[in-house]
């Protein structure tokens, strides 16, 4: 169901106790440094992340234009109780916590969609200072077995926690696929009639991966998460007030620290988003770097669709006149395609360009 690229050699070493460190080694030391040759600056003027109410009149049309201009933005007045948020964050913190061989017994085998481990689609020259969880949502109860096999109170706890939040994110996520839909410019009443629309609402399928990025000796020389895309439609991140998060801003190229002020998700575009709005939606570039303080959790909810579903630009999203500037794809068959293309440095998207028609559905060059 999940699309499960061939595990990078990185992968296959155990972790290090990151936490005990007292410096950052080789194996995690990243040469240009976090920076990536580009500056991190903060989130003010022009860098302001876009807030989006999605409960305002307005916001259609906010989300339009955060997800044109950014692919991301911070979402508030979504009604999910502070309480949920709160509690996964405990409940994450407590798995990361339990000693290691516990986690192991959950550690993800090489081909595995599920498990505890390292991010299944990035492959780098070195490691990355974090901890991570990856299973798909609606599974928790079966997933968290492998933790704890005798289930139990903490087993109980972990997973009523989890699946409350996956209620409120999946609900969430119908939600804002009908703003982003009507930032399209469709109408409710074509959002209610729309074949392809309602079947992409209703089969949307979500993945949980959960991370912990240990404080770190050495920041500057480290990398919680190396800069990628997500994959799939849109993600929703809960994470804990410690910054961490940047996007991507182009020209002149800026990371920008993303705040995370309390009760607000950070929505990030993916690039089966890109492709169904014909390129009028941008997935974001982002990544995580940690700090000498604190630790810091964060919990990414990504949506897309079933793993048999071809995604393919929507008709909404073609301007009269011109052909789809991408062709159809499965989640699956996508992740096989950035695969190629993180190997051979080119842009996944671009592959799947039908014809190059100008500015339409364009795909910015890989920097
Ligand atoms: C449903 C998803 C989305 C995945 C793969 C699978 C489960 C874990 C997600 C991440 C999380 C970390 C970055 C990323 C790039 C990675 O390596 O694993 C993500 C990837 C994607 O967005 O493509
Ligand atoms: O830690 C974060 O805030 C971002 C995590 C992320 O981008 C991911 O897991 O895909
Ligand atoms: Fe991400």
């Amino acid at each position: 169901m999940m699309p499960s690229p061939p595990t990078p050699p990185a992968a296959a070493a155990p972790y290090v106790e990151l936490r005990s460190a007292e410096r950052v080694p080789d194996t995690h030391a990243w040469p240009a440094g976090p920076d990536d040759h580009h500056p991190s600056v903060e989130a003010v003027g022009r860098d302001a992340v876009p807030v989006v109410d999605v409960g305002d009149p307005g916001a259609a049309r906010a989300v339009a234009r955060a997800a044109e201009e950014w692919g991301a933005f911070l979402l508030v007045g979504h009604g999910v109780p502070a309480r949920v948020t709160a509690g996964v964050e405990e409940q994450v913190a407590r798995l990361f916590a339990l000693p290691a061989p516990e986690k192991a017994r959950a550690g993800r085998r090489p081909g595995e969609a599920s498990g505890y481990g390292y991010p299944p689609a990035l492959h780098l020259p070195k490691r990355m200072w974090s901890e991570g969880y990856t299973f798909p949502a609606a599974a928790v109860r079966a997933e968290f077995r492998r933790v704890w096999p005798d289930g139990g109170d903490e087993y109980l706890r972990f997973c009523d926690v989890m699946e409350e939040h996956h209620w409120e994110m999946r609900a969430l996520g119908g939600r804002l696929l009908d703003v982003f839909f009507g930032a399209l410019g469709l109408t409710a009443d074509q959002i209610a009639a729309g074949e392809t629309e309602r079947k992409i609402r209703e089969t949307l399928m979500a993945t949980m991966h959960l991370n912990l990025y240990p404080r770190c000796p050495e920041p500057e020389r480290a990398m919680g998460l190396a800069a990628h895309t997500d994959s799939g439609f849109f993600t929703f991140i809960t994470q804990s007030p410690v910054p961490g998060l940047q996007l991507l801003r182009r020209g002149p190229d800026r990371w920008v620290t993303v705040p995370a002020p309390p009760g607000a998700l950070v929505v990030v575009l993916g690039d089966l988003f890109q492709l169904l709005t014909n390129g009028r939606f941008r997935s974001a570039l982002h990544r995580a770097v940690v700090n000498r303080e604190q630790d810091r959790i964060s919990v990414p909810y990504f949506l897309g669709p079933p793993a048999d579903l071809a995604v393919a630009p929507l008709a909404s999203a073609v301007p009269p006149g011109r052909k789809a500037a991408f062709r159809a794809v499965t989640w699956p068959e996508y992740m096989g395609v950035r695969e190629k293309a993180l190997r051979t440095d080119a842009s996944a998207l671009a592959m799947l360009q039908v014809e190059d028609e100008g500015e339409d559905g364009g795909v910015p060059p890989k920097s």
